[in-house]
């Protein structure tokens, strides 16, 4: 079975060459309290969208990040390539700011059965620019805590497109899946992230999984809800391998500066 290799290295100040595979970023912003590392996710990113109302948060907390520079010039510094949604959240002046400055504006809300940030994700998958599928990995900010339905709204969309590498991140922790087709190797970036770490088997059990580099091993072990899951689980050096016969969701702690 094929190796994937995982590294957070996109919440770097630079991104190394040759470590991990090298990948072209995506950001996508959602409707939450900005990370305080938007900024740097924002640098790394070739591609920006906001998922609408997440324009807001652009547009309101980008200047707060930069609180001895002019506002309007960090929100011009600031522009999404792309404000994809249903439209119910952005307001008006934020729409009128950014239409201005000729941010791409794509209306969906006839579409009342999927999120913004799945639309907002079809959008990257269809159009991101000449761009190898494998080497995309899609950063979602603002995508944990919050509203409970949201936050599974949005683990959902890890499951809705498992082929693409997709981020979610919060300032607290990150999350991605690590899809049964593959085995996993993850290369922690000890300055930024971890130690606590967890392996979940949401949607179905796993009958068996194995794992490497945590001071809690599985050994072909069976996870489920209503029996173990890998919570509170942490790493112990700078690699972890994974393999199961499940989709499994990897999710470590980001450290505090
Ligand atoms: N509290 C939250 N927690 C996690 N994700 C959120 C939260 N609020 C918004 N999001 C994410 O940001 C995206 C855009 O948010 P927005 O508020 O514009 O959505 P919405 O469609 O108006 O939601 P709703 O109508 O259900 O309140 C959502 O699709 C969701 O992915
Ligand atoms: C069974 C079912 N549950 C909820 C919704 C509502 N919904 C899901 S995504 C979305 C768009 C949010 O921007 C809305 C309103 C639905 N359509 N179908």
């Amino acid at each position: 079975m094929d190796l994937m290799h995982h590294s957070s290295t996109f919440l770097l100040p630079t991104i190394p060459l040759h470590h991990g595979p090298s990948l072209t970023y995506a950001l996508v912003v959602l409707n939450q309290t900005l990370p305080r590392f938007a900024p740097l996710l924002w640098k790394h990113a070739q591609l920006r969208l906001c998922a609408d109302g997440g324009a807001n948060r652009v547009f309101d907390e980008m200047p707060l990040l930069f609180p001895e520079e002019d506002a309007s010039d960090v929100r011009r510094r600031y522009k999404p390539d792309v404000i994809k949604g249903d439209m119910d959240s952005i307001r008006k002046e934020v729409l009128d700011f950014y239409r201005s400055l000729g941010t791409e504006i794509i209306d969906k809300s006839h579409d009342q059965d999927t999120t913004d940030l799945h639309k907002c994700i079809t959008y990257i998958r269809d159009f991101a620019p000449d761009v190898n599928k494998s080497s995309l990995c899609i950063l979602v900010a603002g995508a944990l805590g919050g509203r409970y339905d949201h936050e599974m709204g949005n683990l959902n969309v890890l499951y809705c497109f498992s082929s693409l590498r997709i981020v979610l991140l919060s300032d607290d922790s990150l999350i991605y899946l690590l899809p049964r087709t593959h085995h996993h190797e993850i290369h922690i970036q000890t300055s930024v992230e971890g130690p606590h770490c967890g392996l979940i088997p949401i949607g179905v059990p796993s009958r068996s999984s194995t794992t490497t580099g945590l001071r809690w091993n599985l050994n072909n072990t069976e996870m489920r809800f209503g029996g173990l899951i890998s919570s509170s689980n942490i790493v112990v050096g700078e690699k972890v391998t994974v393999q199961s016969d499940t989709d499994l969701l990897w999710t470590i702690s980001i450290k505090k500066l």
